[in-house]
């Protein structure tokens, strides 16, 4: 359904699907993606989502008054196109653990997908969890344990699924992460371990789903939320890009909605599409966090039409492009890519897209630098990139600082002198943002 104004949401007239998705991390990005893709599909009517919120309770309180029911507005650089969304057919906070629990181990659920963000699948992260887990070998039931964070609460309640003996499933990450799946299948598998006997288990239920998934969906402010409620009379509205790819590899054991009628594409052969996305969209996005910055931008268009911050985009591509098959046709993508980011109407912050920028430089930028290290190039796009997130960060002071950076970023470029250097004389030309 679509219109260019007014309330789209009334009521649920036929019966809402039946929960058989449950996801975790119910942000703007589930719901203009995932959701968007599963409300599409041709067989729609029988995969119905119940989606947790990752800490705050207030989007699932929102969207629980309307059936879970929300108005995805679909903007483009001339107009707003709005669609209403009715695959997710209950929202919860994620301190609702018991109701979380029931969800994955219920037989009807065949799939788990996740949007937890990057930083959220590191052990740092999720070791918090692990004497948790080790207290369900103890005697302490799923139901009693209290874990903290994101895997936490899955892997107890894969434990719960197991003891239910509910059979196996598939996880799905959806987070801008390369190999996604086996990222998630080393952190699940390696908090599993801590609870006898579920690591086999794991490993023989448990589909790890690899996905690169691309929609730009920028988190709104007050006011645009505002003015969205007013006009939509929807309290939980999200707004999104036209564009919207997602490329799949892996098994399904239980079944899954036929994405591929909404327009998904499923490969056995993903890391091309992944890299391509993840290098070209996501590290220019991580360049402009930094340098857009700097040089006193707020959002994504706005630095993209500074000439100096299009010109390192520029640069950074054509390193990063050395390293991809040209059949992905590049040329294309990164005009199209352009096209995107210049679109006024998408108010994309740039501190948004900073956040956790550690974790995201060490695996969108600094594989391209190493690559071109390794082919005798001086990187030296990747190095300015590099410089401009330290002068981001207020690090990198002097050249032992910036050598102890780089380093952590990645070991190879750390060991790296040339390469080191360039950063620190690029560094030496940026003042800290933090100074400003
Ligand atoms: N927004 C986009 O354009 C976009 C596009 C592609 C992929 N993604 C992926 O989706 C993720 C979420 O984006 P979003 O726009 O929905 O953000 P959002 O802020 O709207 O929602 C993020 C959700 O994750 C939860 N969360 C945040 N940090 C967490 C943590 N450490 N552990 C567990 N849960 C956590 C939040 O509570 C929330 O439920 C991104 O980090 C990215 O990996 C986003
Ligand atoms: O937090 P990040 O860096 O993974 O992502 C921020 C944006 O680059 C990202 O959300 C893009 O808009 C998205 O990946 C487009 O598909």
């Amino acid at each position: 359904m679509t219109t260019s104004s007014s309330s789209l949401l009334g009521e649920r007239t036929a019966a809402a699907p039946p929960v058989r998705i449950v996801h975790l991390g119910l942000g703007a990005f589930h719901r203009s993606h995932q959701a968007w893709y599963t409300a599409r599909a041709a067989d729609a009517e029988q995969w119905g989502i119940a989606a947790y919120s990752g800490r705050r309770a207030a989007l699932a309180e929102a969207l629980s008054a309307q059936q879970g029911l929300y108005t995805l507005v679909v903007r483009s650089p001339d107009d707003d196109r709005a669609e209403r969304i009715g695959s997710i057919v209950r929202a919860h906070g994620g301190s609702e653990l018991d109701r979380f629990l029931a969800d994955v181990a219920a037989p009807t659920t065949a799939i788990v997908s996740l949007t937890i963000t990057e930083a959220a699948y590191s052990s740092a992260e999720t070791d918090v969890d692990v004497p948790v887990l080790r207290s369900l070998g103890e005697g302490v039931e799923p139901t009693d344990a209290e874990p903290r964070t994101a895997l936490g609460r899955l892997v107890v309640a894969l434990e719960g699924r197991r003891r239910g003996g509910g059979g196996s499933l598939a996880l799905v990450s959806c987070d801008n992460l390369p190999d996604n799946g086996g990222v998630l299948r080393a952190a699940v598998g390696s908090l599993a371990d801590a609870v006898p006997g579920l690591g086999d288990w794991v490993e023989e239920h448990v589909s790890f789903v690899s996905s690169s998934v691309d929609r730009i969906t920028p988190r709104l402010s007050d006011d645009e939320t505002a003015e969205l409620v007013d006009r939509y009379g929807d309290r939980a509205p999200v707004v999104a890009e036209p564009f919207s790819d997602w490329v799949i590899a892996g098994a399904f054991p239980a079944g899954r909605p036929q994405w591929e009628t909404a327009g998904a594409r499923f490969t056995d052969d993903l890391d091309p599409w992944e890299a391509r996305k993840l290098w070209l969209l996501n590290g220019a996005h991580t360049l402009l966090a930094s340098l857009g910055r700097l040089r006193g931008h707020l959002t994504v268009a706005e630095a993209i039409v500074d000439t100096e911050c299009l010109r390192a985009v520029d640069a950074y591509w054509d390193e990063a492009c050395r390293h991809l098959p040209v059949a992905l046709g590049l040329a294309e993508y990164r005009a199209a890519l352009l096209d995107r980011f210049r679109n006024p109407r998408i108010r994309h912050l740039l501190a948004q897209i900073g956040l956790d920028a550690d974790t995201k430089m060490r695996v969108r930028i600094a594989p391209v630098a190493e690559r071109e290290r390794r082919a005798g190039r001086s990187a030296a796009a990747c190095a300015a990139v590099v410089a401009a997130w330290l002068a981001v960060e207020g690090q990198g002071s002097d050249l032992p600082a910036v050598r102890l950076a780089v380093a952590d970023l990645s070991a190879v470029l750390g060991a790296d002198a040339d390469f080191v250097e360039a950063v620190h004389r690029n560094r030496r030309q940026v003042g800290d943002l933090t100074l400003r």
